[in-house]
């Protein structure tokens, strides 16, 4: 048996024209092929896709990982794929206030755009680049407390918690799937006992 989900990755980071990349295709690449490449990867142009299977509890979970680009110009073409996407991983770099900064008028807008259910995850990038910080880990906590966020720091370079962040979305996603009474997405009672409880794990808490 077999699941799939859409997961939609941004960032965003423009500072006087100047791009500071904030490691999206870099966490794709170590999630995908377990490790670093350098520098030089092109500008994300429009959006690409990675596909994973990651097996949570015997079940074999497919994530179609979209990568979008950050920048501004792309943004009427990036808003329609919030609908389709059943999680959505916000990533800012830990090196950059403004990067964070960013993520919190997504947060806003992913509130107009996204499904109710949506799995958001933010994860602090560059986590390595321990004496060029800007951000707290625990402002990073702090902000994913307010909007009711999964969040954790990563890092694309040394490869911290990058299995850990899309395994972490992969059962939460499998979790929020399984909650759904009414008309399940994705017809999992086959294979997993629904939970009794309903939780405000999924979407906005
Ligand atoms: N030290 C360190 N450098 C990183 C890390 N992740 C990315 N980088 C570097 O940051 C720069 C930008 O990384 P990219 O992966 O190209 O960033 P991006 O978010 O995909 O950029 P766009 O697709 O244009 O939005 C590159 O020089 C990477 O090598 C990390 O975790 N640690």
């Amino acid at each position: 048996s077999c699941v799939s989900f859409i997961l939609y990755f941004k960032s965003q980071e423009l500072i006087f024209h100047k791009r500071h990349g904030v490691g999206k295709t870099s966490l794709l690449v170590q999630f995908d092929q377990g490790k670093f490449i350098p520098g030089s990867f092109s500008a994300t142009v429009g959006i690409g896709f990675t596909n994973k299977v990651l097996t949570v509890d015997e079940l074999k979970v497919r994530l179609q990982i979209w990568d979008t680009a950050g920048q501004e110009r792309f943004r009427s073409v990036t808003h329609a794929y919030y609908r389709d996407a059943q999680a959505l991983l916000l990533l800012y770099d830990i090196t950059s206030r403004s990067s964070f900064d960013n993520t919190r008028a997504w947060l806003t807008e992913i509130h107009e755009y996204a499904q109710d259910d949506v799995v958001i995850m933010l994860l602090g990038n560059k986590s390595d680049m321990t004496s060029a910080r800007a951000i707290r880990r625990e402002e990073g906590e702090k902000l994913a407390r307010e909007y009711g966020v999964i969040f954790l720091e990563t890092s694309a370079k040394t490869g911290l918690n990058v299995d850990e962040a899309f395994m972490t979305v992969a059962k939460e996603l499998v979790r929020c799937s399984v909650q759904l009474p009414v008309e399940p997405r994705f017809h999992l009672h086959d294979v997993m006992q629904p939970e009794n409880e309903p939780s405000a794990c999924c979407g906005f808490s």
